[in-house]
């Protein structure tokens, strides 16, 4: 059988494609087939560590944040990423997967707290870690989490699942005229500021020369086929 081209990696769960086609949430069915998805590629022997975002649960509690100071606002949307965090690691249990969650905030009662060399432990044992509640800090992302996380355990790459199938040369949803890049340097996403992931975390991977792989987590296998390292999303590289 043909080898994965990464041994470790750092999967960043977009939160909003977890809910589906409901307006916010957890969808029940999504979950679990994005779940399979991770389970195929952790049943390979890939050391996998997930950065989930909270997209889904913000997006149904924004309209009540509205006018919020925005640090108080950044904390509640980082609580929702330990409740999807909470929420895929349970998954990961009922298909078999031993999984880890680890907070940048401490909330010990609920989940441990973020220690380097203890995640780094976990994947050495073949546990999938899940790092919840981003950063820890106001004023930033999941995406950035990602890049920080990534950096810290040596990752060959980040894979940023979304809701795209890449990069493109504007946002998709908005512009049928978009093309998609098949790679892209950071210098040039940053460039022409494309929003599919922020310009600090592309800063971050860039200036440790961490490439990411921006791919469709909705399209069936493209995970599996990206640790393959087949042709799936676009590259971005140094
Ligand atoms: N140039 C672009 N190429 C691709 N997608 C783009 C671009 N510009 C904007 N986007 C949008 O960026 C979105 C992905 O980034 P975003 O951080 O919003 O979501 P996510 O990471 O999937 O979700 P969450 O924040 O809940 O984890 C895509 O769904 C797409 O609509
Ligand atoms: O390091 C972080 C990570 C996240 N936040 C806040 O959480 C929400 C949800 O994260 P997404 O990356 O959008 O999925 C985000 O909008 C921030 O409000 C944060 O403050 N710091």
């Amino acid at each position: 059988m043909t080898k994965p081209a990464y041994q470790r990696v750092l999967l960043k769960l977009s939160g909003e494609a977890l809910m589906g086609d409901d307006p916010f949430g957890i969808n029940r069915a999504t979950i679990e087939r994005m779940v399979a998805d991770v389970a195929e590629v952790a049943n390979m022997g890939v050391q996998l560590a997930v950065v989930i975002g909270g997209g889904n649960i913000f997006r149904g509690v924004a309209p009540g944040a509205q006018g919020m100071d925005r640090a108080t606002a950044d904390y509640m949307g980082m609580l929702a990423t330990v409740m999807n965090a909470l929420a895929l690691a349970d998954a990961m249990r009922q298909q078999g997967i031993t999984a880890r969650v680890m907070s940048a905030i401490a909330i010990e009662q609920v989940v441990e707290p973020y220690v380097r060399p203890k995640a780094l432990q976990y994947l050495e044992e073949g546990k999938v870690v899940v790092f919840a509640a981003g950063t820890g800090n106001p004023f930033f992302t999941t995406d950035t989490a990602a890049a920080l996380r990534g950096s810290e355990i040596s990752a060959e790459i980040v894979l940023k699942a979304t809701k795209v199938d890449g990069v493109y040369t504007a946002d998709p949803k908005k512009d049928p005229h978009a093309t998609r890049y098949e790679s892209i340097s950071f210098d040039e996403a940053i460039s022409k500021n494309l929003q599919v992931m922020d310009a600090t975390a592309f800063a971050l991977c860039r200036d440790q020369k961490l490439p990411i792989k921006v791919f469709s987590i909705v399209k069936p296998g493209a995970l599996k086929r990206v640790i393959m390292g087949e042709d799936e999303g676009t590259l971005v590289h140094v």
